[in-house]
This record gives structure tokens, C-alpha cells and sequence, in this order.
């Protein structure tokens, strides 16, 4: 049996910004978790709630024959919460689709993740998963990393490394980097892997080209993983404030998915649509880029 068809009640009045994350987090379910996908990656953060949320909306028939896999504590708390089948990595290191917030992400599609210190667990999942997805509200798409999000490249160490790393850090480009500390414990953050992040703003010469950046910070010894996505996400949705989604694809092209065509609005209200500030295609969206992309269908596949 296939995917249910959801029905869009009137969902409760959020506040703009976690409006904006409900709309991106269940436009991309209804794009990218299909019947066929049956192993599922899970993000951390506050827009993967709604990810979940909406996963749990397709029902107990798409969902009996699939197991969801966790990118840390909270991820965890969902699955078992939305009675859904956990699993674990090791069993499945292969996975369809997974899910993910993001602190930032660039016109490339590059992302600072690691806010929720998750990042190791989260690059993981995306990069052992077929297709990975970023969610997010309209406050994180930028042109450059660490426009938005200024407290600096989140970066696990092994606790022991710590002043070693922040020492190298220090020395070339972050001076100040610091460690994460905890808010209600004294001492450092320790991730759900038992290390310590460092916390390291780099200026914008560096972050015009994280690829180079995350190479050399991955050189240095006692760090574990750096919250750089290079060249990992096919798709990042942003919600956006009048209730369209705009959607940035690995290839460059922009797309503006109008709130017309969004799984929150009920069809009586679809006809008072605000002026996009893109045209609507055929298609209920529109497709962008400076290199005269081909049309695609809502999976993003070209039509
Ligand atoms: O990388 C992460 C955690 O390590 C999160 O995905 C990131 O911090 C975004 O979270 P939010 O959706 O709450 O802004």
C-alpha cells in the first residue's frame, strides 16, 4: 500500500520563524520520503521536530515496514516518541533519505552544522544516505558561511586534544576560537560521543571557500569531525516568512515553490496568494539559475 494522503488540517498558529521550519521540514517529506524509502535518517535541532511530525502524518501503513535512524539523543527521543521502528547505523549503513537542520548554508549549498553539537552523528547519516536533505527557515540561506551564524565552525575533539587543537586553531586564522561551555553544568559541552567542541569563527576570506577550510581543520590532530557539509546536500528548503518555500539544488538552481502549492495552506485559502516575488510556473513553482536549468519535477528529477 502507498503513502497516504495527508490530510492538511489547519495546523496551530506558530510564530513566524517556526512556521517557516514546519513549512520547509514538510515540504521536503512530501518531496523526498517516498513509499519506497525504507530507511531513514534523522537530524537534530529545532526544525526536525516537524520533520518527524510530518513523517508520522503518512501513517502506520507507510510507516509499519520502515526504521529510522537517529543522529543523537533528541533525534531518538522523536523516533520512540512518533512509535516509530529506531534503528541504528551499524545495522544500516546504507540509508534512502536523511533529514537534517543546519545553522547555516551558502549559495553552494555548503552548510554549518554542529550548533546542537551533533555534527559527527550528522555527517554520518548524510553521507551514508542516498539522497541528504537540509531544512530550515529563511534566516539561514546565505550567500557566504558565517553571515547569520557568527559563533564560528563547530569542531568535536577528543577531550584530551582540546588546548592542543585550540592552540592550532589559534594559530592559523581563529584566534578566538573556545571551547563550548555548558549552560546549566559547570564546564564544556561534552557530545553525545563523549568529546568537547571548540567553537571557531574564521574570517569571510576563509569561509568564501569551506572546502579548503574543512580540509585543513580536519589535518589537525584531536579533531573528530568539523561542522563543514561540503558538497553533501542534493536540496536545502528554506521556509520563507510569506509562506513560499525557496528551494537551492546541488546543481546551482533556485527554486521558488509558492505558498499556493504549500502542504499547509487548506484549498479554500488558495486563491488569496501573496505577490511571489517569483513568477509561478505551470508546474506551481518556478526553477531559476543562471545557466537556464531544465524544468523538474517536484522530486527534483528533470521532467
Ligand atoms: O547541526 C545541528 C545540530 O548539531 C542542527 O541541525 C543545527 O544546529 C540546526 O538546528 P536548528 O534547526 O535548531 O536551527
Amino acid at each position: 500500500m502507498g503513502v497516504e494522503a495527508v490530510t492538511t488540517d489547519v495546523p496551530p498558529k506558530l510564530s513566524t520563524i517556526e512556521a517557516s521550519k514546519r513549512l520547509a521540514a514538510w515540504t521536503a517529506v512530501d518531496r523526498h520520503v517516498k513509499e519506497e524509502h525504507k530507511v531513514i535518517g534523522i537530524g537534530s535541532g529545532s526544525t526536525v521536530p516537524y520533520v518527524v511530525e510530518r513523517i508520522v502524518a503518512q501513517g502506520r501503513e507507510a510507516n509499519k515496514d520502515r526504521v529510522f535512524i537517529p543522529t543523537g539523543f533528541q533525534s531518538k527521543e522523536l523516533i520512540v516518541k512518533g512509535n516509530l521502528l529506531l534503528g541504528d547505523v551499524d545495522q544500516y549503513p546504507r540509508i534512502d533519505v536523511t533529514l537534517d537542520g543546519a545553522d547555516e548554508v551558502d549559495k553552494d549549498l555548503n552548510a554549518i552544522k554542529g550548533g546542537g553539537a551533533c555534527h559527527l552523528r550528522e555527517k554520518v547519516l548524510a553521507e551514508a544516505a542516498d539522497t541528504f536533505i537540509v531544512v530550515a527557515d529563511y534566516r539561514k540561506n546565505s550567500e557566504v558561511l558565517g553571515t547569520t551564524y557568527t559563533a564560528g565552525i563547530p569542531i568535536e575533539v577528543a577531550p584530551f586534544a582540546y588546548a592542543k587543537v585550540l592552540q592550532n586553531l589559534h594559530a592559523i586564522g581563529s584566534p578566538n576560537a573556545a571551547l563550548r561551555m555548558a549552560q546549566k553544568k559547570a564546564g564544556p559541552v561534552v557530545s553525545d560521543n563523549g568529546n568537547f567542541i571548540i567553537d571557531a569563527p574564521f574570517p569571510e576570506e576563509d569561509m568564501k571557500d569551506p572546502y579548503t577550510l574543512l580540509t585543513k581543520l580536519k589535518m589537525l590532530t584531536g579533531v573528530v569531525e568539523v561542522g563543514l557539509f561540503c558538497h553533501m546536500a542534493k536540496a536545502a528548503y528554506f521556509g520563507n516568512q510569506d509562506g513560499s518555500v525557496t528551494v537551492r539544488w546541488l546543481d546551482g538552481r533556485v527554486e521558488h515553490v509558492s505558498k499556493r502549492a504549500s502542504p499547509l495552506v487548506p484549498p479554500e485559502d488558495s486563491t488569496d496568494d501573496e505577490p511571489s516575488p517569483m513568477p509561478d510556473g505551470p508546474l506551481e513553482h518556478s526553477i531559476g539559475n543562471s545557466k537556464g536549468a531544465p524544468a523538474v519535477n517536484g522530486n527534483g528529477d528533470k521532467a
